[in-house]
């Protein structure tokens, strides 16, 4: 299923903490950590697994470990950095790159000013994390400068998502699955996320 919403009861209670005005930024990423961390659970339910034999203190067992492609994880700058900790929590091998992008708050569109990679990301299976996705042009730049590098097998993870930006970003990149813990109503005049939770980035860094 594509996008896949991510409506678990505890990932739901979390999401409404996060959402209350008076919610301060120590609490604030707190949670979206601990979203992440549920989100990634979810996200990695597909990850191949090969068979081994391992010795208990009992017997020889047929035991099953993680095979296959490795994983990198991509915050979009600022605000996805508040999701990598979650994500590492169940994954720390894997790499962590950086893509820095700000939304002009005039015309809306997304401009670059960073970008960091791990040098064998071409054959990792890379998460893109960002907790909103509002007219989507941040994430569908920042898949496309993955792709430009020669990535192929990527994943979308945000908290909140606004319907023009789900329909922006699975019709610019159909190959990507989007994962997706609330879908929101709609945008209002400033393309901000109604009822959203306001802008995550000042929210996670408190910097408002
Ligand atoms: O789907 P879009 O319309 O592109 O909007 C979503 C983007 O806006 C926010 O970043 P922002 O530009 O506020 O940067 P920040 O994380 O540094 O605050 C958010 O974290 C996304 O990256
Ligand atoms: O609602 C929104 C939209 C874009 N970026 C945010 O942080 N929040
Ligand atoms: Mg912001």
């Amino acid at each position: 299923m594509n996008p896949m919403i991510m409506d678990h009861p505890l990932i739901q209670h979390k999401i409404s903490l996060l959402r209350d005005k008076n919610t301060g930024s120590k609490e604030f990423r707190e949670l979206i950590s601990e979203i992440a961390m549920l989100m990634c659970y979810e996200a990695t339910r597909d990850l191949p697994l090969k068979e081994v034999e391992i010795e208990t203190p009992v017997a020889m067992a047929k035991t099953k470990v993680i095979s296959g492609r490795k994983m990198a994880f991509v915050p979009i700058l600022r605000a996805g950095l508040g999701m990598v900790e979650g994500m590492l929590a169940l994954v720390p091998a894997a790499k962590v790159g950086h893509i820095g992008l700000y939304r002009d708050p005039e015309t809306f569109e997304p401009h670059e000013y960073y970008c960091k990679l791990p040098m064998d990301i071409v054959s990792r299976e890379v998460y893109v994390l960002d907790p909103m996705l509002a007219t989507g042009g941040s994430a569908v730049d920042a898949i496309q400068m993955l792709k430009d590098k020669g990535v192929k097998h990527i994943k979308f993870l945000c908290v909140i998502a606004a319907p023009e930006g789900l329909k922006a970003l699975t019709e610019a990149h159909p190959d990507v699955q989007v994962y997706c813990a609330n879908l929101d109503e709609k945008l209002n005049e400033h393309k901000y996320i109604v009822p959203g939770l306001g802008d995550a980035g000042d929210r996670i860094f408190g910097t408002k």
